[in-house]
């Protein structure tokens, strides 16, 4: 009898790795190869960050997710568009203005907002102008339009604007005195969250009052805005959704918080409605956009008034114009103070317009420019000061304009901007994009390219933007400086943000000067709207 060892050596091989396992072995392995040459020659002309099979670029962009835009800096530098493969999806991210155009105007219409990018935001913007296409967009559009169009706002948000600029220097002037230091960004995100409320939507919120009280909505809008953005990179969101667990779980929360400001807003507008109506005050339904929107949807009928008449309509009307209008403003002021501070120079250069401008605006009103010493007086000589910001003299302060659309060229409030593709598409430089994809243009690296600023593209540089005879403001093509977006839904509020900040900004610097605190790290956190992730922390000093 054969001991069970020898009995093994007279199987023959094939016993252990039966024929039929090798071949089907062999196939799986030819599969498996083909697929990835496949990949590979899918991918010859792709430019960007290396592709893997089935995760594509997944982990290079998880590693830099918190520098993302300067990783996209140093792709975009090499090629004008880069292609970034991820899970089921590529994201095709462009710089040149040519393809821009085509994207945001030529060929507009294939590419939307998209069904990704919606059902990402839904939670936050819900059916709101921001995150609609189609008629929803257009209905929307065309209301905010008409309103943004009227004196009656401009004239409005010229007195808010002051009003809110004013609350801002007593703040810093209290602690200025008091040798406290100030976080800037804190303090706009309060100022421009206090303006929208009381343009857009009639209500005073008082974030900006002197005690500085805590802002739970604030807080709330903020983080939810930091995990939706999240969304875009972790493939376990709806997961993590469905199990209420983790960033999900703190969004849910989130939410609930912005949403019962939010409703308590829309019925605080309706009641003051129904109030102003019963007690036979027309003349009191004040001409904020919460209500115009609230009296179309009443009326119902062409003007796509319909569509408003529920309060989760006028929810979303409320948070899209939080966030377009709030957030993008007071980073951007925050990024100008920062460039100030940084570029003695031009702060220099610009509290000489200032100066020149009151000694002439004082002249053409016939007024004499009060004593500024002591307190009370330099409080005076600041509101004297804020009395000559007209609408239209604002529009005088060149070098202010240059410098803040220098600070937008280098810091792009939306540093990058998604669009979905209905369509296969070829785009003006050859590169082929994918129905289903998502094609993003750049606005933080199209600010920083050479090939479409020059060598100095990375200097921050306001004389770019004025013209050497007489130095008049020179605007740029919309395709290549898109911190508005540009084609039809270029920013709605664009001439109100310079309003707002201009004011702002002519007020501080006219009268103040900022001090970096010693060691405080200045950079962008990763949301869709690029602040600074630990704020703007200041020492203030009285200047006049
Ligand atoms: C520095 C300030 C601002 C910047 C840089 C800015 C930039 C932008 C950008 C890039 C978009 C396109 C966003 C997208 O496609 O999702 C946009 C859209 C929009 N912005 Fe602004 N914005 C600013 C201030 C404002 C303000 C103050 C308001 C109004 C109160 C406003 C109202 C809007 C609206 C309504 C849209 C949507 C337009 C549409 O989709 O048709 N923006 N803005």
């Amino acid at each position: 009898m054969k001991s069970p060892m020898e009995e093994a050596h007279a199987m023959p091989v094939t016993s252990f790795f039966p024929v039929a396992g090798i071949h089907k072995l062999i196939a799986i392995f030819l599969v498996v190869l083909s697929w990835i040459l496949v990949h590979k020659w899918s991918l010859r002309n792709q430019k960007g960050p290396r592709s893997w099979p089935i995760i594509g670029a997944t982990v290079e962009q998880l590693k830099n997710y918190h520098r993302m835009h300067d990783w996209l800096v140093e792709y975009l530098s090499k090629d004008r568009t880069v292609t970034v493969d991820m899970p089921f999806t590529s994201y095709t991210y462009i710089a040149d203005p040519v393809n821009v155009e085509h994207v945001l105007k030529t060929n507009f219409t294939n590419y939307p907002k998209g069904e990704v990018y919606r059902s990402y935001m839904d939670v936050l913007l819900g059916d709101g102008i921001f995150n609609a296409d189609g008629e929803m967009w257009r209905k929307q559009r065309k209301t905010a339009s008409f309103e943004f169009a009227s004196k009656n706002l401009r004239d409005f948000s010229t007195v808010v604007f002051r009003e809110y600029s004013l609350k801002l220097s007593s703040i810093l002037s209290q602690a200025c005195k008091a040798g406290r230091v100030v976080d800037m960004q804190e303090l706009f995100m309060r100022m421009t969250l206090d303006s929208i409320c009381k343009v857009g939507f009639g209500v005073e919120i008082g974030t900006l009052s002197p005690d500085l009280p805590e802002n739970s909505f604030a807080q709330a809008f903020d983080a939810a805005n930091i995990i939706v953005t999240l969304r875009f990179i972790d493939p376990l969101w709806r997961l993590k959704k469905f199990l209420h667990v983790g960033s999900e779980a703190l969004l849910e929360q989130s939410m609930k918080l912005v949403d019962d400001f939010t409703y308590s807003v829309i019925r605080r507008r309706k009641a003051e409605i129904l109030q102003a109506r019963a007690s036979g005050k027309q003349e009191k339904i004040k001409h904020d956009i919460l209500s115009r929107f609230i009296e179309l949807g009443e009326a119902g009928g062409d003007e796509g008034g319909g569509s408003f008449g529920d309060d989760k309509s006028l929810r979303d009307v409320v948070l899209n114009f939080v966030i377009a209008g709030r957030d993008t403003t007071a980073t951007t002021l925050s990024w100008f103070t920062y460039m100030a501070m940084t570029h003695p120079a031009v702060a220099d250069k610009l509290r000489r317009e200032l100066a020149a401008f009151e000694a002439e605006r004082a002249r053409e009103e016939g007024v004499a420019l009060a004593d500024a010493a002591g307190e009370a007086s330099f409080a005076a000589r600041v509101v004297q000061f804020a009395s000559l910001l007209s609408y239209d003299a604002v529009g005088k302060l060149v070098y202010l304009h240059a410098c803040v659309t220098e600070t937008l060229r280098l810091y792009p409030a939306v540093p990058q901007d998604p669009k979905g593709i209905v369509e296969d598409d070829v785009l003006p430089d050859g590169t082929k994009v994918r129905a289903g994809g998502m094609v993003t243009y750049v606005p933080y690296s199209m600010g920083r390219m050479e090939y479409n600023w020059g060598p100095d593209a990375a200097s921050f540089r306001p004389e770019r933007w004025l013209s050497g005879d007489g130095g008049a403001f020179r605007n740029a093509s919309p395709f290549k400086f898109t911190a508005f977006q540009a084609g039809p839904r270029i920013c709605l509020g664009k001439d109100s943000a310079y309003l707002q900040m201009k004011m702002a900004l002519a007020i501080l610097f006219r009268f103040y000067t900022f001090d970096l605190v010693e060691d405080h790290p200045v950079k962008y956190r990763m949301m869709t709207i690029l602040s600074m992730a630990h704020g703007l922390k200041v020492r203030v000093s009285t200047s006049v």
